[in-house]
């Protein structure tokens, strides 16, 4: 139930006159006793006739794009009993939300992004914990992957949410290490590709520090530390769709966000030498990308998603409380309680394609991030239990700069005869080289190839493979089985949330009626 704060009663101090203010319990940060400053303000007769008596309520504030600010509001009465009263209501009902946490794991990446994560976390991020009485134990990572092993060897179970201070990769390695863990402790094997994942229900918070920020910015709106850390003292809880990625019955990672090989791939793989750069070094490696303009040929075979109402070609996206996550929710549920196991998809029908691709991408999200707002694929959902597979075959640098430049515009991406677009819940990819190699290991000769198509050498077709970029990492082998699984984990965020006021500050709504 949300309790709205309606403090009529009694006196606020605010820069305007004194008014009415409403404030859902729920978005409330901490109630404190204030000790009355009469500096504040020259409250005339009042302070003449009595002590005063105050309380401080910080709140969340929603500003424009999605920014979340906290927000404070001093309320005082001459009535000390009445004061604190107050106070202890308030403090009564925040106690009443359950779902907030009270005890956080904290990983900080020092050299994520432009190498501000500690600063963010301790000037933004940590002040804020400290009001919401939330208590931290923090690590600040010493090397890659120490965050991912750390959560093999603490009680995790004594934790309300691991909260991650860096980019898309270091949430990945957050994501693995829970993920991971809870397999282990289930006696789960992850090699399985058929296996039935057990959902982490330990909820993980991103305070975006990296280079993309993709899954922040997909997840919540924007990339911005602050409102970031308001999301997790509220509480907020966001299922999110997770792809297990195996090459021959050996687990190889998760993705929550693109796994793209071909344009991506590539990009990723030059950026890695880069990375003294910072976040620069995808502009330079994606235009140095953009100018070699190599393609790739391989098989991709992969299950629609027939569970699922919706599709990638939708005009709706996927927002705060979706309709089409919820029932993915009801059905996951109903397949437990049913069998116990998810639904296998042995007996579907798989669709093959074969071709030359210039990109291959699978996404689990829209995957927006500041470059590209609307994101790779503007209406994929969180938790539906589906990936939108956008293929992009070989077409001229002209035609596929046009398709780039749609990342960043409000034009149709998928509107382009190169350009296929199918919603998934399990795909397969084998190139063509390794095709090659497998039916004929022999062929010795096939290897003595140089780097290019020996029939065509200015053609652009490249017989080496070109790399998986998984979440910005890369994969070491080309050969994949992918699978979606239905909302494995949550974060602390609620999606993106429709009623976001413009530039002006004005709600949609009321410009809508503007108009
Ligand atoms: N102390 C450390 N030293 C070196 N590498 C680290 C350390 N801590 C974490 N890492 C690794 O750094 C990689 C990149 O970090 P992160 O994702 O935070 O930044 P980014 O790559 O700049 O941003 P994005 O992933 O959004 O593009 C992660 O994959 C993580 O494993
Ligand atoms: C002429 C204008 C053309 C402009 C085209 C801009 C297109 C930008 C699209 C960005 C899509 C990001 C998808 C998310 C990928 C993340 O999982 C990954 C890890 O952080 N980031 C990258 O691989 C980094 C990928 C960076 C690509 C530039
Ligand atoms: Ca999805």
């Amino acid at each position: 139930m949300d309790y709205v704060l309606w403090l009529k009663t009694i006196q606020k101090i605010s820069s305007y006159a004194l008014e009415n203010c409403f404030v859902p319990i729920s978005e409330i940060i901490a109630v404190e006793e204030t000790e009355f400053n009469k500096k504040q303000r020259n409250i005339g007769r009042w302070q003449k006739m009595a002590k005063l008596h105050a309380f401080t309520v910080h709140y969340v504030k929603k500003a424009r794009n999605h920014r979340w600010r906290c927000s404070a509001a001093t309320f005082w009465c001459v009535d000390e009993h009445l004061c604190n009263q107050w106070t202890q209501a308030l403090k009564e009902l925040l106690e009443m939300q359950k779902s907030r946490p009270k005890q956080l794991l904290v990983y900080i990446n020092p050299f994520g992004g432009k190498r501000q994560g500690k600063r963010i976390y301790e000037q933004k991020v940590a002040p804020l914990f400290s009001l919401a009485s939330i208590s931290t134990d923090v690590v600040v990572t010493e090397h890659a992957n120490h965050a991912k092993d750390n959560l093999f060897e603490v009680n995790i179970y004594k934790y309300d949410g691991v909260v991650c201070v860096g980019g898309d990769g270091m949430f990945s390695e957050v994501m693995h290490g829970l993920i991971g863990r809870m397999q282990k402790d289930s006696g789960i094997d992850q090699n399985n590709p058929k296996a039935s994942l057990v959902q982490c229900n330990i909820r993980i918070g991103i305070i975006p520090a990296g280079s993309t920020d993709c899954i922040c910015y997909s997840t919540v709106g924007i990339s911005d530390p602050v409102t970031s850390a308001l999301h997790i003292i509220v509480g907020d809880c966001q299922p999110l769709d997770v792809s297990s990625v195996h090459h021959n019955d050996t687990f190889l990672k998760y993705s929550v966000s693109l796994l793209g090989y071909g344009f991506y791939g590539d990009i990723l793989k030059d950026s890695e030498k880069k990375r003294w750069m910072g976040p620069m070094r995808y502009d330079y490696s994606g235009f140095k990308t953009f100018l070699s303009h190599h393609y790739y040929e391989g098989t991709i075979a992969y299950q629609p998603a027939k569970h699922t109402h919706g599709s990638p070609r939708d005009k709706v996206s996927c927002r705060t409380g979706c309709y089409i996550c919820k029932q993915s929710e009801k059905q996951l549920a109903e397949q437990n309680k049913e069998h116990g196991l998810k639904k296998e998809e042995g007996e579907e029908e798989w669709k093959v394609i074969k071709g030359k691709f210039l990109a291959i991408n699978a996404v689990n999200m829209s995957c927006a991030c500041p470059r590209s707002p609307k994101g790779l694929s503007p209406a994929a959902h969180l938790a539906d239990g589906s990936a939108d597979l956008i293929l992009v075959r070989k077409c001229s640098r002209f035609d596929f700069l046009r398709y780039l430049v749609r990342h960043t515009n409000q034009d149709d991406q998928f509107d382009f005869p190169f350009v296929d677009v199918y919603r998934v819940k399990c795909f397969q990819f084998t190139s063509k080289l390794s095709e090659d190699n497998e039916s004929n290991v022999m062929d010795v000769g096939k290897k003595r190839f140089g780097q290019f198509c020996r029939d065509h050498p200015a053609c652009c077709c490249n017989i080496v493979n070109s790399t998986w970029n998984c979440d910005g990492e890369t994969l070491d082998s080309s050969a994949i089985e992918v699978r979606v699984h239905c909302q494995l984990m949550k974060l602390f965020a609620r999606g993106i949330e429709e009623d976001c006021k413009d530039e002006a500050g004005h709600s949609q709504s009321s410009i809508e009626q503007l108009l």
